[in-house]
This record gives C-alpha cells, structure tokens and sequence, in this order.
C-alpha cells in the first residue's frame, strides 16, 4: 500500500473540533455557493464535494482490520467492523441521502410469453463506465485506447461520471485494498419494506472472480448468504449465513463468492430499519454490455428522487 496517498497524521483526532460560529443567512448562502460541486450534462443536479470535515477523517479508512470469512465452501471475504471511522459515518450518510439523485426503477421482463412489471424495491443510482472508454476533462466519453469521441449510438444509455463525493472512498478503498474499480452503485432502503432478493453479482461483464467492496450506512441491515444449489447439498445451501451489517461497515466479495453464493438484504420489521440504509458498492466492468445493464436497472428511464429534509423522506425532484 502506497502511505503517501493516504496521510494519516493524528492530528486533527486531537485538535479541537472546529467551533460552530453564529452563521447569519446570508453568509450562509455565500457558503452554499462557493461549495465546489461535480457537475455533468446528465446530473439533473450538481453534487457538492464533502465537507473538509469528513475528508479529513475518511483518510484514516480503514478504521479496523478486515476479518478474513472463508470457512465455508467456496467463500472468500474481508469483513470491516467498521471501515468507515464511527466520527464520520452519521455525517456521511446523512450527505449522501440528501445530495444524491436517486431512482425507484421500473421494468419489466418476459419469460416465454409472460411479461412480468417489475417495481425495484428500494431507491437506486449509479455512476461510471466500463474499461473500453472514459470521461475527457469536459465530460465527454472517449474510448480509453485512442481518446477519439465515442459515438453516442456506442451506449443505450448515457453513462456518468462518478461524482467527487463517491470518487474520494472509490480511491481510498483502491488504496488499501489494492482492487480496481469503475463503477459506484448506490441503493437506499427508505424503510424494512425495501429489500434485494437473493442473487449473485456474477454477469459476464464483470469477469470471473469479481472483487466487489459493499458499504453500509445508517441503519443496521441484515445481509443474508448462501450458497447456490449443488449437489452435494452442503449445509450452507440452506442454512444462510447472517451478517448484521451496521453503518460503516464493509464487505469485500471476492474469489468464488460471487460464482458460488448469493445474498440478499430481506424485509425486515423494527429496530433501526426506518432510519433509512444506505448501501454503495465498487465494481469493475469490463465492456459496453455492462455499462448498459447498470444504467437501465439502477436508473431507468423514470424520474428523479432527491431527500426532503422537511418531509424526511425521498419525493420526486422536477427541474425548476
Ligand atoms: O444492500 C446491500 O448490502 C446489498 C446490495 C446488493 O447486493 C447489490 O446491489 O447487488
Ligand atoms: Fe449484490
């Protein structure tokens, strides 16, 4: 691991925390201004990098050492309780809840004859693109090799770069984890009424032993595993493993857990689940295919979402 990108001096753990001046309104909207935000053609709004007073800590990630999973057929995991210093987690979900534009997608799917309409049981956005192209300076997708202009007919979809705010833990976690990463998928479960159902992370666009780093902020979840159906009908096929997941925690997947296993995060009633989840995951994409696929499910072609802070709650955002 390269320590000179990730500073870590211990200063600002014991400097006092900095004072909170009386703000009058308007130096508060001088603030709100000069807040440096990532901005993009396909952003129905622009995104405020974080606070110095979140960037500061998040360089001291990871806060604990991942425990290594792998005493069960198949599984390969690094488990981080937490990963996200416990000082910064609060503040960081509570930013991503509320600057974030997130979708409640809907598609539908045919087996055979039978079209089925399928409503995504949570909030969902995403951000990135596969290895065959990037983002110019001006925001334009380029192909990686030549740097010419990809055509707009190369994608069903226009991707989208990831915003500063997710970029930062992206090459953070890159850092200490010594993966590569080109795609940043949010999900948020508003309550224990928004779920995924079982399933693995295993599409070809991802290659065959994908590593895929999954944080957890705000409310404790349930995180399910088990492994897929086999012959030999291993105990773990039926009996599923149970990581209660809190904020700031983090799951690296990787070796065969995504080939061999499949997880889920289900309904669930009480406790914390009404303080909202949110979940962001790292994923490398090797082609276009892949691309197209995490922006038709992830944001779809319906309207945008964003937090009412008044409200608590995510209401349909209309460009004024
Ligand atoms: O929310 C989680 O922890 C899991 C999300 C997940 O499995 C996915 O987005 O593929
Ligand atoms: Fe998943």
């Amino acid at each position: 691991m390269d320590s000179a990108k990730r500073p870590r001096t211990l200063d600002s753990f014991f400097s006092p925390p900095p004072t909170k001046k009386a703000k009058s309104s308007n130096q508060d909207s001088t603030q709100e201004a000069n807040t440096p935000r990532s901005t993009h053609p396909t952003y129905p709004f622009a995104v405020p990098h974080l606070p110095s007073e979140i960037t500061e800590i998040l360089n001291f990630a990871p806060a604990t050492e991942g425990r290594v999973i792998n005493n069960k057929p198949d599984l390969d995991l690094l488990y981080y309780q937490p990963y996200i210093p416990k000082e910064i987690s609060r503040d960081l979900f509570d930013f991503l809840r509320s600057e974030l534009f997130f979708y409640r997608v809907k598609y539908s799917i045919k087996r055979g004859p039978v079209e089925t309409q399928i409503n995504t049981p949570r909030f969902t956005t995403v951000f990135g693109i596969d290895e065959t192209a990037k983002f110019d300076d001006q925001g334009g997708v380029v192909d990686v090799t030549s740097g010419k202009p990809v055509s707009k007919d190369a994608y069903k979809c226009r991707p989208r770069p990831v915003p500063e705010c997710l970029d930062l833990l992206r090459r953070l976690t890159e850092n200490a984890t010594g993966c590569k990463w080109n795609f940043v998928l949010v999900n948020y479960y508003a309550s224990g009424d928004d779920s995924i159902s079982y399933h693995s992370d295993d599409e070809r666009f991802l290659g065959s032993l994908p590593a895929i780093a999954s944080f957890t902020l705000g409310a404790q979840r349930d995180f399910l595993m088990k492994h897929k159906p086999t012959e030999r009908n291993d105990e773990s096929e039926t009996k599923p493993m149970k990581l209660p997941l809190g904020s700031g925690d983090m799951v690296l997947m990787k070796g065969k857990t995504q080939s061999c296993w499949l997880h889920s995060i289900p309904k669930r009633k009480g406790g914390e689940v009404g303080k909202g989840r949110i979940n962001i995951t790292f994923r490398q994409a090797m082609v276009k295919g892949g691309t197209e696929n995490y922006y038709r499910y992830n944001v779809g072609d319906g309207g945008v979402f964003k937090w009412d802070d008044a409200k608590r709650e995510m209401v349909p955002w209309e460009k004024k």
